[in-house]
């Protein structure tokens, strides 16, 4: 958004004190199945008042069935969804998607042609009288800096403007919980960052509670408070990125946030020996085999400074960054690092590698 549309959205702020009130939304030990086949296996989160929570995971892993359980157009086939404090899902009743006071955008953002870009984003805000709809979604458009656009069609807008127009459609009734399923997923790469940014502005703007679907987990870094990750209809983890990042749960959870060489590693005198290094592993029995990550980026490599030798394979120059891959006795895969550019002098076959103690992420198998 460029500084005029900020400008618009702050102005648009003032007028309407009344921001969305958000809501917490708790999803407590759900279990649902597509005929017959587990696709949610026991998930309990709960979403705070005015926070971004990022469900994040692969494909297949239950993320946007998670997601369409919270807004009720599926049904678990166990548990409960509460939403300030209030059961709209569970033992004790259903309350439709339309009275639950939740936003929703999909990643096709799901626009009508045929209606304007106000029609649009008035289209959920029947509640209202005629003039008091427009009015409402005339500030919607605002926040997202689209007023102008009020009276042109979708399909003359660009894809970033559409994903825009879908957002302020989703705000305009002040849902106390905004979910989105992949909202950035239509955008090149280079619009993405800045309508990402430009989509939190907004979410924290407006105080809405959001639940963002992503199997991306740097979209996932630069967007969450939190992030709850998912594997196979489970949560693995959920906290900061930062907390996953630095402390993850499994193997699984090292991989999804970072590219990482796995190896195996035995327990000898209290020590994990790797053959990349060693570390403490206290928590652990003494010949116990474990899973050991490192991710490719705390490998350093150098002509003779580092503690275990190394043959370079591949070099392949990247700009900022280089990727190597190197052979090192006891590893049957090539380690894969990647560098500086421009820190190893071209022509280096026979070097180093060095990897901190601490850059060795032991697991259970
Ligand atoms: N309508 C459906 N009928 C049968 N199985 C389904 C249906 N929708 C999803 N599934 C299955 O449920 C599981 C979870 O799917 P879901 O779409 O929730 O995962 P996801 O993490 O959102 O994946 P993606 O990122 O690919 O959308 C998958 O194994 C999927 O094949």
């Amino acid at each position: 958004m460029n500084n005029a549309n900020a400008g618009g959205m702050a102005s648009a702020l003032r007028r309407t004190a009344g921001v969305t009130f958000a809501a917490s939304l708790e999803l407590e030990d759900i279990e649902h199945h597509y005929n017959g086949k587990e696709t949610v296996r026991g998930i309990s989160l709960a979403a705070k008042p005015g926070e971004v929570l990022c469900l994040l995971g692969p494909s297949g892993s239950g993320k946007t069935t998670l997601l369409r359980i919270a807004a009720g157009i599926e049904v678990q086939t166990s548990g409960r969804v509460v939403i300030d404090g209030r059961e709209v899902a569970g033992p004790n009743g259903f309350v439709p998607p339309e009275k639950r006071g939740v936003g929703l955008m999909f990643q096709d953002y799901a626009l009508f042609p045929h209606l304007t870009v106000l029609e649009n984003v008035r289209f959920g805000l029947t509640a209202l009288p005629a003039r008091e709809a427009s009015a409402e979604a005339m500030i919607a458009l605002q926040r997202v800096g689209l007023a102008h656009y009020a009276p042109k069609y979708p399909h003359a807008l660009s894809g970033g403007e559409q994903q825009r127009v879908a957002l302020a459609r989703a705000l305009a009734p002040r849902p106390g919980v905004l979910l989105m399923d992949e909202p950035f997923s239509g955008l090149d790469s280079r619009l993405k960052d800045s309508i990402r940014a430009d989509t939190l502005d907004v979410l924290r703007q407006t105080r809405a509670t959001a639940i963002v679907v992503t199997h991306d987990a740097e979209e996932a870094m630069r967007m969450a408070d939190r992030i709850a990750l998912l594997n196979h209809g489970k949560l693995v983890q959920i906290g900061r990125s930062q907390d996953i990042y630095r402390r993850p749960a499994s193997l699984f959870a090292a991989g999804f946030f970072s590219e990482i060489n796995v190896m195996g590693g035995q327990v000898r005198g209290g020590r994990v020996e790797t053959p990349v290094g060693n570390r403490s592993a206290r928590d652990f029995s003494e010949g116990q085999a474990l899973d050991v990550a490192v991710r490719i980026s705390s490998i350093a490599v150098s002509v003779k400074d580092g503690t275990i030798p190394a043959r370079i394979l591949t070099r392949r120059f990247l700009g900022v960054v280089e990727l190597l891959t190197l052979a090192v006795d006891g590893l049957d895969e090539p380690l894969r690092a990647r560098i500086r550019a421009d820190q190893l002098p071209e022509d280096s076959v026979d070097v180093t590698v060095k990897v901190l103690p601490e850059d060795i992420l032991v697991f259970e198998k």
